[in-house]
């Protein structure tokens, strides 16, 4: 994963700046890039660079105004992506566009179309967008299940359903150092559970589990590793966790849906190893287009620092999961 060589390390990213304009039914609107242009033909969120002079919110309403000819209210961050391209390096700094005045139209000629969120996947658009649809449909919190220990397996299911009542979406179940008959059992259970929450699934490691029963797959690094193709349902996810850049472009190779990559911080599991800290990750993010969920030693209180990092949310055993008598 080595940098073009035409791109000299300490050469400043250009800021960009896009928005996510959307209308009354939700739906987001998305232009495509005119011939003659860099990334021409592919769908964007309008937007540009910021000018010399300009804060990031003034650039993006004037980018709004020139190229739609809408006068936007700019809101919330949605996530900030680092990426190495070809020829230059960007910071795709994206912000939630709630509410404008005015009928958007393509100023500059280029082809508009309101697009309900479920089917922007199906936009061929540049690499630096593939983690900003990622943060726009799929979950910022990716629980990962902690070993039962001496927890009975109720204690531990009624701990999962807990930690689904506040709204977890997305759920790696792994429980390291229990038998296979528990193990099977336990993943019985929680993928019930799970189903009736609507969360999706990724089991951690078993291949032949995750496909009994149609959910997920999370490698772990080492599997990770080892893996030379997809093999595995399109339809269903693959994960893996990835710790450096072969790692992340091992997980390209092998086409992964999303990553976990870390650790962020120290852990309590690994007391006194430094964790590669935000400026690493970024660094690391800006080399792939995957989604990548910050793990290691966060708290939900770091979501906002992981999205603008580029990280499409957190991943947590402790953070995510409701703490127990036998857990303290
Ligand atoms: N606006 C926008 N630009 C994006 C997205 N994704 C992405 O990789 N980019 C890249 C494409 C370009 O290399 C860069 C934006 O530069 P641009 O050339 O469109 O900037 P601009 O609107 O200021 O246009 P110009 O006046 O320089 O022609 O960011 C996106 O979703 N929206
Ligand atoms: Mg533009």
């Amino acid at each position: 994963m080595s940098k073009p060589a035409e791109i000299p390390d300490n050469t400043p990213p250009i800021h960009v700046m896009a928005g996510v304009v959307t209308d009354v039914r939700g739906r987001v609107l998305l232009a495509r890039r005119t011939q003659g242009r860099d990334l021409a033909g592919l769908w964007e969120f309008p937007g540009g660079k910021v000018d010399p002079g300009e804060t990031p919110e003034e650039a993006l309403a004037r980018e709004l105004q020139e190229e739609l000819g809408i006068d936007a209210d700019i809101g919330e961050p949605l996530i900030r992506v680092p990426q190495q391209m070809p020829h230059k390096r960007i910071v795709l700094d994206v912000r939630h566009v709630p509410t404008h005045r005015g009928h958007p139209r393509g100023l500059d000629g280029q082809a508009l179309a309101w697009v309900p969120r479920d089917k922007l996947p199906r936009y061929a658009m540049p690499p630096a967008d593939r983690p900003v649809v990622a943060a726009l449909l799929q979950a910022e919190r990716y629980l990962v299940t902690p070993s039962p220990y001496d927890m009975s397996d109720d204690a531990w299911l009624a701990a999962l359903d807990a930690a689904l009542a506040t709204g977890i979406r997305r759920v790696q179940l792994r429980a390291p150092d229990v038998g296979q008959g528990r193990w099977r059992t336990l993943a019985a259970e929680a993928v019930a559970r799970c189903r009736i929450r609507r969360a999706e699934i990724l089991i951690n490691g078993d291949e032949a589990l995750a496909m009994t029963y149609g959910v997920g797959l999370h490698l772990r690094a080492e599997q990770l590793k080892k893996r030379r193709k997809r093999d595995f349902p399109d339809d269903l996810r693959l994960a893996a966790s990835c710790h450096d850049a072969h790692d992340l472009k091992r997980a390209e190779m092998v086409g992964c849906d999303f990553v976990v990559l870390g650790a962020v911080n120290e852990t309590a599991s690994h007391p006194g190893q430094p964790g590669m800290g935000w400026a690493r990750f970024a660094a690391l993010r800006e080399c792939t287009s995957l989604p990548i969920y910050a793990i290691g030693g966060l708290g939900m209180d770091a979501m906002a620092d992981a999205r603008q990092q580029g990280a499409q949310g957190i991943a947590a055993i402790r953070a995510l999961w409701p703490q127990g008598p036998s857990q303290s």
